[in-house]
């Protein structure tokens, strides 16, 4: 079966990814290779997965997936966006959250509208000239409260109407089948013909 590293560190997202590629490859996680993350700057969503997914295939000299994700909210003009792992000063995902409810306080549903947006760039090594990049995006809207105790990030604060619920509400499985990462992962296994 062909190895494929996974260019994040991030749990949460290292999970979904995993299960979405439900057993097709050899995962390696990129921590057995290196615990330093490359710097993120690139100024698009593409850029910053391909970089995280070069560097990784630099450190395994194996072919690696990348993920650069984030939420972009209407009302903040897209805001965080490829900043979204950074936008409190904490960085953590408790700040994180704290911070756009603070920024959204007093807006109303109606202006509420907000994407998860998610980049996946695949790699076949160092010098590939030619990743494969697949996007997907979720709409929703920000929610005043946080909600639910399941996924990562900024799930609990991303109501899906669809469901009518958070995303962090929703079974892992059921995520999986909805999100903006599966959407990518979508197009990634059409065009891998997997
Ligand atoms: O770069 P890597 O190592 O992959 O890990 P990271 O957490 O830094 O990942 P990004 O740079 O892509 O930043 C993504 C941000 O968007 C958030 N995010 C992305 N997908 C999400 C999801 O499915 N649910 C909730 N938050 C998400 C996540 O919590 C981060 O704050
Ligand atoms: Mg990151």
């Amino acid at each position: 079966m062909k190895e494929l590293v996974l260019a994040s560190h991030n749990t949460g997202k290292l999970r979904e990814l995993q299960s979405l590629l439900d057993g097709r490859f050899h995962i390696r996680s990129i921590s057995e290779f290196t615990q330093t993350e490359p710097e993120e700057t690139g100024l698009s969503f593409i850029e910053n997965a391909i970089l995280k997914a070069r560097h990784a295939c630099v450190v395994s000299g194996l072919p690696a997936l990348a993920d650069d994700s984030g939420l972009a909210v209407d009302y903040l003009g897209g805001a965080p966006g490829i900043y979204s792992a950074r936008y409190s000063d904490s960085g953590g995902d408790a700040g994180n959250n704290r911070k756009l409810l603070a920024e959204l306080q007093g807006v109303p549903d109606a202006q509420r509208g907000a994407q998860f947006i998610c980049v996946l760039a695949l790699l076949q090594h160092a010098d590939d000239p030619l990743p494969i990049i697949c996007e997907g995006r979720w709409h929703g809207r920000i929610l005043h409260a946080t909600q639910g105790e399941n996924g990562f990030g900024y799930d609990p604060l991303f109501y899906v109407p669809e469901q009518h619920c958070s995303s962090a509400e929703l079974e892992s499985s059921l995520k999986n089948q909805l999100s903006h990462r599966a959407k990518a992962m979508h197009i990634l296994k059409q065009k891998l013909v997997l």
